[in-house]
């Protein structure tokens, strides 16, 4: 779990660092509030993608039952933030997409968000981002026919550095049918 007391200390010390006197007004209170946001922004550093699958298996059986059909679900526009791993930094600005084709049972939609959103609350590559909701969805659907897009900003880039505001990076993460098949991704736009 994450330890915030920890959190509070290494922040206090960082603003000794910067040569900052943490115990004037402003500041007093800023190493707890920082602990208080790591512990909302990294939530999803306390669960294992498995243990994601576990909380967020709410499924239902798709109404005739007896077949798959060839229905793809495509869920669009999730927006979501994350950081990135080499800076500490925000990914901004993020979109995902997720689709699949059910294997007989459907999941709620708020868990497809769900998902994106607990995999994002950890210090992350954008390219894991988008595997990890892959494994998440896969492992509750039992379906191996995932796509997951996601075009977001990243503030390492935009706000430091290269400082190129106006990129944006998109990652693609196709699997199954949705390799093989390109008519299938034509939905994903
Ligand atoms: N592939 C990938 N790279 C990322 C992501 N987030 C940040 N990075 C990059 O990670 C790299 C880290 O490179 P370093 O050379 O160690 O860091 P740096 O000296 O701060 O580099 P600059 O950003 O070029 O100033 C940078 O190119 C970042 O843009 C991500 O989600 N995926
Ligand atoms: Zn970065």
């Amino acid at each position: 779990m994450i330890d915030t007391k920890a959190i509070e200390e290494h922040i206090r010390g960082i603003l000794v660092a910067l040569g900052e006197d943490p115990n004037r007004e402003g500041l007093v209170e800023t190493p707890k509030r920082v602990a208080k946001m790591y512990e909302e922004v990294f939530a999803g550093m306390n669960y294992t993608n498995h243990e994601l699958a576990d909380l967020l298996n709410k499924t239902f059986s798709e109404d005739d039952g007896t077949t798959d059909s060839d229905q793809v679900v495509v869920m669009k526009d999730i927006d979501l933030f994350s950081y990135c791993e080499h800076h500490m930094a925000l990914m901004y600005d993020m979109k995902a997409t997720v689709a699949y084709i059910p294997k007989g049972k459907v999941i709620g939609l708020s868990k497809i968000a769900r998902m994106c959103d607990m995999a994002g609350r950890r210090l992350q590559l954008q390219e894991r981002l988008g595997r990890d909701i892959a494994d998440i969805l896969s492992e509750i659907t039992g379906s191996q026919d995932i796509a997951v897009i996601l075009e977001g900003r990243h503030s390492c880039v935009s706000a430091r550095g290269i400082k190129k505001t106006n990129a944006k990076t998109k990652t693609v993460e196709l699997r199954g049918r949705f390799k093989d098949e390109t008519a299938l991704q034509l939905y994903l736009h």
